[in-house]
This record gives C-alpha cells, structure tokens and sequence, in this order.
C-alpha cells in the first residue's frame, strides 16, 4: 500500500464513517450582571440556575442570550432580559468579555454588562430558580466553566463594579 493510502485510511478510520466532524460555530453571548444594593447597603447580583432538561443542566449563569443575527450586544441583551426576565432594563456599561472552550467542542465569546436599572416586575420566566446573591457568596454556587474566573474575580474583589 502506498504512503499516502494509508495515511488516508488511517484518517478515515479516526475521523468515523461520516468524516470529520465540522467544528462547532462560536457562539456570541451576552450575559447582565443585574445589581441591587440590599438593606445593609451591600451589593447583590441577580444569578439563574439552568433547568434539569437544559445543556449543562442545573448550574448557574448570568440571565442573558446569544446574539441574533443584525443586532448589537446590547440590543441583544434587553431583548434577552425582557424574554427571561420580563423587564425593560437599562443596559450599563460592558464589564468584562470571556472566550472559553467547552469540551464538547463548543466555543462561546460572552461579553458581560452591568445593569443598575429596569423597569417591569422581575419574573423568573425559564429558569429552575433566580436568587440575589452578594459577590463574597458566588463561588458558592455550581457556574458554568466559562464563567469561573469571573466568579473568582468578582468574590475576590478583584473586578469592581462600582461606578
Ligand atoms: N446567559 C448566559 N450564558 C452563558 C453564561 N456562561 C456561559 O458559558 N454561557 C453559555 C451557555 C450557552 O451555551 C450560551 C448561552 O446561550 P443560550 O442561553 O441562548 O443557549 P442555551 O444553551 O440555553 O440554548 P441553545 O439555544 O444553545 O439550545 O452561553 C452566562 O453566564 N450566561
């Protein structure tokens, strides 16, 4: 058998009967960090665990969506907080922007925003539950993998979201 014949083979028998798999398209996320300061005048954030049925199942993440085509980010993002949401919320400035790898093979480029304001009755419309938390609380919680640093940063005081 000739060299390249068997390299040939040998690519078909690893890549499955159908080839290669196609890479996955990056997805374009845009995800809030919904603030409110409580009683004893602490920041919180507004976390939303993901449904049993859903992909990554139960944990948690920050209520948000993908881009659709011909919107901007924050476009997005008050369609995707009115959809799970029911608000009308003001969109802040962007805090941080995170590309991560799932092992799946899925890639998603998230890109996070403050949001101080809205308007309309906070409803949880999709998710298994929505909590308040204060910033030192979050690593306590089961977040999606491309969100850990964030957490961390955000728990360690290292990311400030004060004006
Ligand atoms: N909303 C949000 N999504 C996040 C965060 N971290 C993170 O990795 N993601 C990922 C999970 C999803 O793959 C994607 C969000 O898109 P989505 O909410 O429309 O997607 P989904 O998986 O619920 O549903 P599908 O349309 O892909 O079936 O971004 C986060 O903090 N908030």
């Amino acid at each position: 058998m000739k060299k390249k014949e068997a390299i040939r083979r040998l690519d078909a028998r690893r890549n499955g009967a159908a080839g290669p798999r196609p890479p996955k398209a990056l997805r374009m996320v845009v995800a809030a960090l919904i603030l409110r300061t409580d009683e004893n005048g602490c920041e919180e954030v507004l976390i939303c665990q993901r449904k049993a049925d859903q992909p990554m199942a139960l944990k948690w993440e920050f209520p948000g969506g993908k881009i659709e085509a011909g919107e901007g980010p924050e476009e997005a993002l008050h369609r995707e907080l009115n959809e799970e949401l029911g608000i009308f919320a003001e969109i802040g400035p962007p805090l941080t922007r995170i590309r991560h790898n799932y092992r799946n093979g899925g890639a998603v480029d998230l890109q996070f925003f403050i949001v101080r304001s809205f308007t309309g009755a906070l409803e949880n419309r999709i998710f298994r539950q929505i909590l308040w938390s204060g910033f030192g609380a979050l690593p306590e919680y089961d977040f999606l993998a491309a969100d850990l640093g964030l957490i961390r940063d955000l728990a360690d005081g290292k990311l400030k979201v004060s004006d």
